[in-house]
């Protein structure tokens, strides 16, 4: 436990950040890595607690990974090779490592148990487990299989077609994930657009997989074929220095090879909806992922309402967002991310907490929040909720609050961005 003291820093954030690695392609890389066959070297890797986690999780399995600095090399034998863990995996605060790993664990042929922190354990898993039950898998745990810890035994899986009830990226993986083991054809429906690196990743593994946008399509064809992943810079780390950028006057800020997949640049949209300005240059592709410069300037913005198909697209940023908003003449709206309440905490709660002991005009709704702005930041203790996005928020609120900002504990920002509090502290000498 890390307790955190920020003073208000009020003056112009200057300069160039290199942003780490995307978390959600970190994980699927060292997921295809590990039961493909050949060598993936993945660079610029996220060092960060939660993609440690499904790294742990397959060394457990008997698959070599090596990490050396941002390089990971995964010395894959195909899923034949994957062993019965001799230990219970224990996925820590990570929710996508969780999902994901279910689908692959239903249809290998070994027993596994797996657990996870406070956080993890009071989150929903029924939706991921109800869909891999309709495709055969034999899966058991707290609550009628609900809740971690659980224990999985493999069997042999059959194709389903599945349209998601809840827009969420973990649930389409961990079906297309069981897909690749299963038999006939696995169809994922999703009626939002929610993330694609699963689909892009397969497709670069080999996969046989076809989607639309909003169906797709996996046929079982036994092995997948190793690759090297680059992986950008995480948008949602991005947002974090995005929003300092539109809060700081006078502030200009450049964010390096930053993942630009239409389906997480919710917030870029939201940003240019403001009237932001934003530059976004040297568009690059790798691996069917889109990433780019991103350069913002400090301007008064406008205050929107954020609601439907975009919210998928901005999840993660939607407690940065909030904090924009104290700081937009006018009445922001969120609407339709009830999501949020499932979180590593229930993040509308946990927001509007955060920012009303900062000072701020914030009201919880049962599916988002409504923010008063303008409102001047005065400082305060506040709480994490263990969350790494709420500690982030906190940290960023600090530097336009009148007063100190006292974080209860930082310590879960190890879980996405490791080196938060270096790039803050280069922005603001
Ligand atoms: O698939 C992923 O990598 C993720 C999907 C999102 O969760 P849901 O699928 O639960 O919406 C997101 O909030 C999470 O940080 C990462
Ligand atoms: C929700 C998040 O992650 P996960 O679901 O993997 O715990 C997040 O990183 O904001």
């Amino acid at each position: 436990m890390a307790t955190h003291v920020l003073a208000p820093f009020n003056k112009p954030l200057l300069g160039e950040l290199e942003i780490p690695g995307d978390k959600s392609i970190s994980h699927r890389a060292v997921i295809l890595g590990s039961i493909a066959n050949g060598t993936t070297k993945v660079s610029n890797f996220l060092d960060g607690e939660d993609c440690m986690r499904t790294v742990k999780a397959f060394q457990l399995m008997g698959v070599s990974i090596e990490k050396q600095e941002s390089t990971v090399i995964i010395d894959g034998k195909g899923s034949n090779a994957l062993q019965e863990p001799l230990e219970p995996l224990y996925f820590g605060n990570s929710g996508t490592t969780t999902r994901l790993m279910l689908g692959i664990l239903a249809g290998l042929p070994f027993f596994t148990t797996v657990y996870g922190d406070a956080s993890l354990t009071e989150r929903p898993m029924d939706r991921v487990i109800d869909p891999l039950r309709e495709m055969n898998a034999t899966i058991d745990g707290r609550k009628a299989g609900s809740y971690l810890p659980l224990s999985i035994k493999g069997n042999s899986l059959q194709g389903i077609t599945y349209t998601l009830p809840v827009k969420s990226a973990q649930v389409k993986s961990a079906i297309l994930l069981a897909g690749l083991f299963a038999n006939g054809e696995t169809k994922v429906i999703e009626n939002t657009p929610t993330r694609n690196h699963t689909e892009n990743m397969l497709q670069a593994f080999g996969a046989a997989i076809s989607s639309d946008g909003s169906e797709t399509t996996i046929t079982n064809i036994q092995t997948l074929t190793a690759t090297n992943v680059y992986v950008p810079g995480d948008i949602s780390s991005a947002a974090f220095f995005l929003v300092a950028g539109a809060i700081v006057p006078g502030s200009k800020l450049t964010l390096k090879n930053v993942g630009l997949n239409q389906t997480r640049t919710g917030i870029i949209d939201v940003l240019l909806t403001m009237g932001a300005d934003l530059q976004i240059t040297n568009q690059q592709v790798s691996g069917g992922e889109e990433f780019g410069d991103l350069t913002i300037t400090y301007k008064e913005l406008n205050s929107i309402v954020i609601q439907g198909e975009i919210i998928p697209r901005l999840i993660d940023e939607i407690p940065v967002l909030a904090l924009l908003a104290t700081q937009i003449e006018g009445t922001t709206v969120i609407r339709d991310a009830e999501e949020l309440r499932v979180k590593e905490t229930d993040r509308i709660n946990a927001v509007v907490d955060v920012l009303t002991t900062l000072g701020a005009n914030i009201e919880a709704t049962d599916d988002g929040m409504v923010i008063h702005g303008k409102t001047t930041l005065t400082g305060g203790e506040i709480k994490s909720y263990n969350d790494h996005r709420i500690a982030m928020m906190g940290a960023i609120a600090s530097l336009i609050a009148k007063d100190d900002v006292e974080i209860d504990d930082d310590s879960s920002i190890y879980i996405s961005y490791p080196n938060f509090f270096e790039h803050l502290k280069e922005i603001t000498v």
